[in-house]
């Protein structure tokens, strides 16, 4: 389907909630870790405020620098368990988006969004707790005229986001989980835990022996 200038590949597959609420449980480290180390989104997008956390189910979308169009024709695309996930071309001269959007988002169920590039309204979101992972901030506000694609692959911080994929996003930064991995990812990551709650415990038994 094309809306002029905005393409829109709707209907693809989206992971069941179960298993995003399974990877909800882990860090992206952890995860990171279970993903051979590799794949992971760059350390330039990070939470726009303190303690922001989500997992989802990814909604791409890419817009040209500056122009959000392609982010508000998605809005009727979300389903609940979407994480947005916006190639904004990295562009630090505009905000893609800010509050009025993330409340859309959450109205519509998405459980938080990652733009590789800039937001604005840093305050409000924060107080909305919604959480909304960027390369940064500055006030000035995005053009409206499009073109732009929806669930479609894009590029997040140098990595492939196909529509469906997990996505998880915390302190940390953000990691994406190609949804044919899903479980195979699931169980390494839990032997990952098991190895970190041991070496956790070496640590504990080290200071008791020097204390
Ligand atoms: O004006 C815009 O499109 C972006 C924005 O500030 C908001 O979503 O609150
Ligand atoms: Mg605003």
């Amino acid at each position: 389907m094309t809306l002029d200038n905005i393409t829109v590949h709707a209907g693809w597959g989206r992971p069941d909630a179960a298993l995003l609420e399974a990877f909800g449980g882990h860090s992206v480290a952890n995860l990171g870790d279970a993903m051979e180390r590799l794949d992971i989104v760059d350390g330039g997008i990070h939470p726009v405020w303190p303690g922001a956390k989500a997992v989802g189910a990814a909604l791409p979308i890419l817009t040209v620098a500056g122009d959000n169009r392609a982010v508000i024709e998605a809005l009727e695309h979300i389903r609940p368990g979407d994480l947005i996930a916006i190639n904004a071309a990295g562009f630090d001269g505009r905000a893609i988006l800010g509050d009025n959007l993330a409340q859309r988002f959450e109205l519509y169920g998405a459980s938080g969004v990652v733009v590789d590039g800039y937001v604005r309204d840093r305050d409000i979101i924060e107080q909305l707790r919604f959480p909304v992972f960027a390369r940064g901030l500055t006030p000035a506000g995005p053009f409206k005229n499009g073109p732009g694609r929806i669930g479609v692959p894009v590029a997040i911080g140098g990595v492939v986001v196909n529509p469906g994929d997990i996505v998880a996003a915390d302190a940390d930064g953000v990691i994406v989980i190609p949804q044919s991995r899903a479980e195979s990812v699931l169980a390494a990551v839990r032997s990952i835990v098991e190895l970190e709650v041991a070496k956790d415990a070496e640590v504990v038994a080290l200071r008791a022996a020097r204390a």
